[in-house]
């Protein structure tokens, strides 16, 4: 069964990867819509040729609810506002939804659980296998050293990133504080600045680096007294992304409705 998909940000810098991917793919999935913002001058320009591959004839158009029954997954990289009326449309049309926008608030992140009551959703602050491999590395690190360590988690992204920390790092947070037994909300320390006083064994600091063109590196450092160990992944191009958000929606397409994120794609949830 071959797999429609529709693309939203069809000319971000991930739409444009994702339209590569899916050329590239061999899962079945097929582009047969690709949105941009309306009134922007890319509205009905080809999305092959968008993505520097040439013509493969999908005009880019501005109005989801137009093109709704010509896709069965929307792949949506924008901005979080857009992703939410981008879902709720697809709720009310039975449509499965891959979402690797990041940056929500914990209002937005509950207006998608209800929309994932309704349609299979995916969603992922890191569709990249490495990215989600390092999550298990990391609870394992974090259960393993235990309170013994002072946790801190570093990334650095393009200057162009809207949102910070990276919901990445935020994930990793979150990852390295259910092994703890601690709440990410109540130990996180977003940066520091002057007469700090002495770290709390307790918290999990975040710092971020926004500089040139860096595709997205996240580290989080685990140090004792006399030693300490990092745990790095550094991406070094959209395409490890696109080929698993790509992936994604071929498999969510065929669930029931439900949140999923990528450790369920790759089967290495639990
Ligand atoms: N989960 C993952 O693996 C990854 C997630 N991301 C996330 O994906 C998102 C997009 O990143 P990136 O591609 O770099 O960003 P870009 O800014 O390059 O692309 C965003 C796209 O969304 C469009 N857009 C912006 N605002 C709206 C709106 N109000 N309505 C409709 N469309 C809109 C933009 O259109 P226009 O150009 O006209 O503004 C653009 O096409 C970010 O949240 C980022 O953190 C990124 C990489 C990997
Ligand atoms: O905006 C980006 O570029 C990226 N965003 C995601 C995040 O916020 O974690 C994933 C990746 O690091 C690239």
């Amino acid at each position: 069964m071959t797999v429609r998909i529709c693309i939203t940000g069809a000319a971000g810098r991930m739409g444009r990867t994702l339209i590569e991917a899916i050329a590239l793919a061999d899962n079945g999935v097929q582009l047969r819509a690709a949105l941009e913002q309306p009134g922007s001058s890319l509205v009905g320009a080809d999305a092959g040729e968008l993505a520097g591959l040439g013509r493969n004839g999908v005009l880019v158009a501005d109005n989801l609810a137009a093109v709704i029954d010509e896709f069965d997954v929307l792949v949506d990289f924008t901005v979080p506002t857009a992703t939410l009326a981008n879902i709720a449309l697809c709720a009310e049309h039975g449509k499965a939804v891959v979402i690797g926008t990041t940056g929500f608030t914990v209002e937005q992140q509950q207006q998608i659980d209800l929309a994932a009551s309704r349609v299979p959703i995916c969603k992922a602050s890191n569709f990249s296998s490495g990215v989600n491999l390092c999550f298990k590395l990391l609870d394992m690190a974090a259960r393993v050293l235990g309170d013994e360590v002072d946790v801190e988690i570093v990334e650095a992204h393009h200057r162009h990133k809207i949102d910070a920390p990276s919901g990445t790092a935020l994930a990793m947070g979150g990852v390295v504080a259910n092994a703890l037994g601690r709440d990410l909300a109540e130990v996180a320390v977003y940066g520091r600045e002057g007469q700090t006083g002495a770290r709390d064994r307790d918290t999990i600091g975040f710092a971020t680096i926004r500089a040139g063109d860096i595709v997205g590196d996240h580290t989080v450092v685990f140090a004792a007294e006399g030693e300490r160990i990092e745990i790095t992944h550094k991406a070094s191009s959209r395409m490890s992304f696109a080929r698993g958000a790509v992936r994604a929606a071929g498999w969510v397409v065929r669930r029931e409705p439900g949140l999923y994120d990528m450790q369920d794609v790759l089967g290495i949830r639990g």
